[in-house]
């Protein structure tokens, strides 16, 4: 059997479907292990090239750094509190979710619990099961008419309005960072402070990612100004309402009820006081916990997964700069032009580089930042030592080393095409070199300096300056032929006649160091430099 070039570490128990996926690809070898202490994971990570998990392994820094070969970071799920993404982030490996798979599942599951406080529900089954009939004290409420404070109008807490609006609930909603459109089209009122959404709830829910200003969002102050009749939903994160502010509000009595589904220790501890508290419903992380979820977001990490690993694909990446999403796709010629543009412009300016700006001229005013990261990308790939770099940490490994970036959009005149132009300054140098796209797909690189060129970036690119005299083209050819070199283009270039010239050759094969210090032994070249295209 010939051996499989990647190989993906599954665990957690990611959905069969899922993993199907990249099992059928001949180029991807699938290790399935269940969940294991991160002791155990971290003696085998060093020899796969990407991960997938739920939310049960915590990827940490330790474990990024000791998968010498890691390149993703695949997580079927939506929260990635569990993934050091920083690190991530440094080290280039990019980390793929699968947002919207269990949007629904999680609403559900919500309104399940709801449904189980307002009813007593599980106190119910219980009483019945202990051969009881307990009728008479377990009157419930109506969810018709009462107020639903959702925190956190995203995925999961726009499904929540839905499904409220349904049962008659009046819906208000919590959350500065999302505009007025979308609370308008879900029908939500939207508060502008949380103690405004806390004083008027009769159910809080909260649908919030964990993270510095989340963490603790619902404590002991919060509580204290919701009404006795409230009742708290947290199947986002725990840590986002405080476990112990939530146990003092239920048995002191200060508000009614609550429900549970995500700790902030996984699995809660056998002595939690959380356990023993009547009027909390708690489920053990159950939000996504459904065959349709489990397939939903299996399928969405692993084909997002392969992609990656396949193709380079990094579109799914959440840490990819904000370089992700369905328009880098369309984006993937003008990435191409501009890494090879850095590469060009990197082998013409030596030494360490201090600069490098991005101009970008055409019709997608959302091209210059990742053509920036493309560019950085081509220009440092042989600065990073041990990792490659990649759209992801092409930003950081330029901070790390002081260079400074910028991009620019200009408006298209006329008829314009689309065209790319990199500015880089190192030492004593500073070059511009350009490129533009043809039928956009293709890319030929049009500008070196001040010399107009037109060739493809391809293969291996020799720059050859050198004086404008009779015989260079002739004797620049003889040299590279006797060396067994095939020209695939020659474009010269210059400036006036007799003064200095500019070669941009493409070359099918790297040109061997004794045929280039021959070629700059020749009186009339100035200077040779080659760049790997490919
Ligand atoms: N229990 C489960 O099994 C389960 C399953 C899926 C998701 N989750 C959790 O639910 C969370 C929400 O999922 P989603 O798919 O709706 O995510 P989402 O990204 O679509 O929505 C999150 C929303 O929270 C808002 N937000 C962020 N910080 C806020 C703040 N300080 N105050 C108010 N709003 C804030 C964001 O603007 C966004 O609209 C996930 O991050 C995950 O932690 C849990
Ligand atoms: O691993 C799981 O199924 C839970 C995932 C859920 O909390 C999520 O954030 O998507």
């Amino acid at each position: 059997m010939t051996e499989r070039r990647y190989r993906v570490l599954v665990t957690d128990e990611v959905d069969p479907e899922g993993v199907a996926i990249l099992r059928a690809h001949p180029d991807i070898e699938v290790v399935e292990k269940p969940t294991r202490p991160l002791t155990e994971v971290l003696e085998e990570i060093g020899t796969y090239d990407a991960f997938i998990g739920r939310s049960a392994t915590r990827v940490t820094r330790e474990f990024l750094q000791a998968g010498e070969r890691l390149r993703i970071i695949g997580r079927a799920g939506v929260g990635v509190d569990n993934v050091d993404l920083p690190t991530a982030t440094e080290l280039g490996i990019a980390v793929i979710n699968a947002p919207g798979g269990n949007t629904v599942s999680v609403a559900e599951l919500a309104f399940g619990v709801l449904i189980g406080l307002a009813r007593h529900v599980p106190v119910a089954a219980e009483s019945m099961r202990a051969g009881r009939w307990d009728r008479s004290k377990l009157g419930g409420i109506e969810l018709r008419g009462k107020t639903m404070a959702i925190i956190g109008v995203g995925r999961i807490g726009g499904e929540m309005a839905r499904r409220a609006r349904a049962f008659g609930m009046q819906v208000i909603g919590y959350d500065p960072y999302i505009a007025a459109p979308r609370f308008e089209e879900l029908a939500i009122e939207r508060v502008e402070r949380l103690n405004e959404a806390l004083e008027r709830a009769d159910v809080l829910t909260v649908h919030v990612p964990l993270n510095n200003e989340t963490r603790g969002m619902i404590g002991a102050p919060e509580l204290s100004r919701m009404g006795r009749q409230a009742f708290v939903l947290n199947l986002a994160r725990g840590g986002v309402v405080a476990e112990d502010a939530l146990a003092d509000a239920l048995t002191s009595g200060r508000i009614a009820g609550a429900a549970v589904d995500a700790f902030d220790h996984e699995p809660l501890p056998v002595d939690s006081p959380l356990r023993a508290i009547p009027n909390l419903i708690l489920t053990p992380h159950l939000g996504a916990s459904t065959t349709d979820a489990q397939r939903n977001v299996a399928v969405e990490a692993c084909e997002a997964v392969r992609d990656a690993l396949v193709t380079g694909d990094l579109s799914a990446a959440m840490n990819s700069s904000g370089v992700g999403g369905a328009a880098t796709r369309e984006l993937r010629p003008l990435l191409l032009l501009a890494d090879r543009l850095g590469r060009l412009g990197r082998a013409l300016v030596p030494g360490a580089l201090s600069s490098l700006e991005v101009r970008y001229t055409g019709p997608r005013e959302n091209a210059p930042r990742p053509l920036l990261l493309s560019a950085l990308q081509g220009a440092l790939r042989d600065v990073v030592e041990r990792r490659a770099i990649n759209l992801v940490n092409a930003q950081h490994v330029a901070a790390e080393r002081g260079i400074e970036t910028a991009w620019a959009y200009v408006e298209p005149r006329g008829e314009q095409g689309e065209e790319i132009e990199l500015r880089l300054e190192g030492g004593e140098r500073s070059i511009r070199v350009g490129g533009a796209l043809l039928g956009e797909t293709h890319g030929r690189i049009i500008r070196i300096g001040g010399f107009r060129v037109d060739v493809a970036p391809r293969g291996v690119m020799m720059v050859i300056r050198n004086r404008d005299v009779p015989g260079v083209i002739g004797r620049v050819g003889t040299l590279l032929g006797e060396a067994g070199v095939n020209i695939a283009e020659y474009h010269q270039a210059r400036l006036q006649i007799g003064g200095e010239a500019l070669a941009a050759v493409s070359v099918d094969s790297r040109v061997p160091a004794n045929v280039v210090d021959a070629l700059c032994t020749l009186s009339e070249i100035l200077e040779v430099r080659q760049v790997e295209m490919e």
